[in-house]
């Protein structure tokens, strides 16, 4: 039995081809839904992880916790078990006025505002995703028929500076999307190791809303933020699938 990982507690033998990388622990259980013959794996601190089947393809989800620096370890760990694709399901603030709750942004860019791509290699490196995993998460995202936008997020380190409000200004007068904290960890770290990547924000807090406000939003009974969580799943697993068919099917059960 190979070894496990250091701190996604994972070896070779639990792996998969694709991965969904949610910040949240919590966010494992709504996965869990979508999924067939799951298995938990490993819960060691914020890491989670468990395995399943998607339309017959396997795949994993294992959280990263908050930030670049834990996003960073959870990237390379998942590389060294033979992770070769991996989709954020993450959360942010809008930084667009018109982007409303529950929206998701697919990311086509990030800004590096973090330490830990920073770590790895100079921050002109840009932090973009795999073009063709986007694609596919576009083409999912058009047949789910959800509310979507592409562009840029910002990602950063902080939420209560003295300066985040000038921050978010800043940011928003030059075309960013949303706010986010592991895109672009996740981006510049992945593609240095020849991991694809992609990244789906849903929208939990909308431009100007007080950050602490309680989400109160509801459509047909349900939360307009589950719903936009709801949506990022289903549309990161069908972009598995339609990548796995680009690539001849070579992951059907
Ligand atoms: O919901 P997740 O995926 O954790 O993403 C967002 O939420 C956390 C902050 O509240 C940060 O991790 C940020 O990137
Ligand atoms: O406003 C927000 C919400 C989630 N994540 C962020 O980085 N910012």
């Amino acid at each position: 039995m190979e070894e496990k990982q250091a701190h996604i507690r994972l070896s070779r033998q639990e792996s998969a081809r694709y991965a969904l990388l949610p910040g949240d622990p919590g966010r494992i259980d709504s996965i869990k839904e979508y999924l067939s013959d799951v298995k938990e794996l490993a819960y060691n601190r914020e890491m989670r992880s468990i395995s399943g089947y998607y339309k017959g393809i396997k795949v994993l989800a294992v959280s990263t916790g908050m930030g670049g620096a834990s996003t960073g370890i959870t990237v390379e760990e998942l590389h060294n078990i033979g992770v070769e694709y991996m989709i954020r399901i993450g959360s942010c603030g809008a930084l667009e006025p018109s982007i409303q709750l529950g929206d998701l942004i697919l990311v086509n860019g990030a800004v590096r505002d973090e330490g830990a791509s920073k770590a790895y290699i100079e921050a002109i490196y840009p932090a973009i995703p795999d073009t063709r995993l986007l694609m596919a998460t576009i083409q999912a995202a058009e047949e789910l028929k959800c509310r979507f936008h592409i562009g840029r997020a910002r990602s950063h380190d902080s939420f209560y500076t003295d300066r985040e409000e000038e921050i978010d200004t800043y940011w928003s007068k030059r075309g960013i999307l949303g706010a986010d904290m592991e895109t672009a960890a996740l981006f510049t770290i992945g593609a240095l190791r020849g991991v694809k990547c992609a990244s789906i924000l849903n929208t939990v807090v909308e431009y100007e809303e007080d950050l602490t406000k309680n989400i109160n939003d509801y459509v047909d009974g349900e939360s307009v933020v589950k719903q936009g969580e709801v949506h990022e799943i289903i549309t990161a697993l069908e972009a598995f699938v339609i990548e796995n068919k680009n690539n001849g099917g070579r992951d059907n059960e």
